[in-house]
């Protein structure tokens, strides 16, 4: 008999503190030992050569929205969830909103968890909604597993998402830390964005360069600033989605050293893409909060390097082409990215490689922290006991991105055309070889 189900021998492995050579050997999904600097004994059913190979802990996206049940025609779990398993993630954690009916009763939850559970070819976790209909519908979202809860302090875009107003986030937190669970938010102000966008379009100035200014950097500081602010009156947990520049991540970093437990995601469009390239790629560049300026985006490299970001989710918010297409009026149009499949494509060509990024930090951002942070005791690590979910990475392996490339329902992405160092080269899900020579090769996970 043989001893395990698979041996990787030879690989670079990564861990949020080393990058060490070593073998590791998988057995029922999970990791059930790791030699470093030594070969394991004992033979498997498969080995895979990982010589000049780095083995990462797979991606734990925190932050997709696969709009499925209900709007499966903008993406779906099959091809999400293939995305990133192309891109070396191994879990994903659904956003409540896009797909109808939104995640924001036990029921609904149901529903989207039995699709995952036929579709999904990596772990899916699911996020709960935070709107002011719902907070008698919390407590049974937390019974039934989510993640946490997600609201948004100004309009979502979707009319079956309402945003929270105070008086619901208040009252939502206090529910909320009553049974520790915790409130991701995006924060933008309402009265800014909305006046300021108000402004805007009754002047006719619809560009690109309007449409950031009517959502500016002092929004999300001014919504961040509040929501802390409850945070600390109730006690409630707080995770602040997609800060787009290094002013908001500021915030966050003063309340965390008064005792806060609030933590910070931002997202590679932020950190690969400029204001510059809304001008240029148009809707496919569009979201909220934003993108911003080059100093800005530098910035928020620097607060990456000295570890005042927490977690990078990809926020892949995809839509059909056709509501991507903005020809003036950047008003209109779908806000909202198609990138799942490139975070780390983006974070070792443009961290790693350009800006001297360790891997160390990309392990900790994308998986040691999202599994600490939201309580994935058995993920994030490359460890004896836990769940084998790794990514093999091609480190000396460049390829330029193309629409073909992409497991997305609709194949498009602003990131189409970059050239990119970095290339993955096996996803194992729970010990299971998902993603090989460029394929996706099982229908679901195990
Ligand atoms: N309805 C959405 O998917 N919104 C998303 N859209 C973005 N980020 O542009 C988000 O997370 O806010
Ligand atoms: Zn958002
Ligand atoms: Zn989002």
């Amino acid at each position: 008999m043989t001893s395990y189900d698979l041996i990787i021998r030879n690989g670079n492995i990564v861990s949020a503190d080393s990058v060490q050579l070593g073998d590791i050997a998988i057995k029922d999904g999970k990791i059930q030992e790791v030699a470093y600097g030594r070969k394991i004994d004992g033979d498997a059913l498969k080995e895979i050569n990982a010589e000049g190979l780095h083995v990462f802990p797979g991606l734990i996206d925190s932050h997709v929205h696969f709009n499925e049940p209900g709007r499966a025609e903008w993406e779906g779990l099959e091809t999400g969830s293939k995305s990133l398993a192309a891109g070396g993630a191994t879990t994903f954690f659904d956003m409540p909103l896009n797909s109808t009916p939104p995640t924001i009763n036990a029921e609904n939850l149901a529903l989207k968890k039995a699709l995952a559970d036929q579709k999904a070819v990596v772990n899916p976790r699911f996020w709960g909604g935070l709107v002011p209909e719902n907070i008698k519908d919390l407590k049974g979202l937390h019974d039934n597993g989510v993640i946490g809860f997600k609201a948004f302090m100004s309009p979502s875009g979707i009319a079956d998402f309402n945003h929270s107003d105070d008086e619901t986030i208040f009252k939502g937190m206090k529910e909320i830390a009553s049974f520790g669970s915790i409130l991701a938010v995006h924060a933008e102000s309402t009265v800014i964005c909305e006046q300021l966008a108000e402004e805007k379009i009754s002047q006719g100035k619809t560009s690109a360069r309007d449409y950031v200014e009517s959502r500016p950097i002092i929004s999300e500081i001014e919504a961040v600033r509040r929501i802390i602010s409850y945070s600390e009156a109730t006690g409630c947990k707080l995770h602040v989605v997609h800060a787009s520049s290094r002013k908001v991540v500021k915030i966050i970093e003063e309340a965390k050293q008064r005792g806060v437990n609030v933590t910070v995601e931002t997202c590679p469009h932020y950190l690969a893409l400029t204001v510059k390239d809304l001008e240029e790629k148009g809707g496919l560049a569009k979201c909220a909060p934003p993108l911003r300026d080059e100093d800005e985006v530098e910035e928020l490299w620097a607060a990456l390097a000295n570890g005042e970001i927490d977690v990078i989710g990809s926020d892949h918010s995809p839509a059909p082409a056709s509501m991507k297409t903005i020809t003036d009026n950047f008003f209109e149009g779908w806000g909202g990215i198609s990138g799942a499949q490139s975070t780390l494509n983006i974070l070792l060509t443009e961290g790693y490689y350009k800006r001297n990024l360790p891997l160390e930090k990309i392990v900790k951002l994308t998986a040691e922290n999202p599994a600490k942070r939201f309580g994935l005791s058995t993920k994030g690590k490359i460890a004896t006991g836990y769940d084998a979910d790794l990514a093999i990475v091609d480190l000396n392996e460049s390829f330029t991105l193309h629409n073909e490339d992409l497991y997305y329902r609709h194949k498009h992405s602003p990131y189409v055309g970059m050239t990119f160092k970095g290339k993955v080269k096996n996803t194992l899900v729970n010990g299971e070889v998902v993603f090989e020579n460029g394929k996706i090769i099982v229908d679901k996970v195990q």
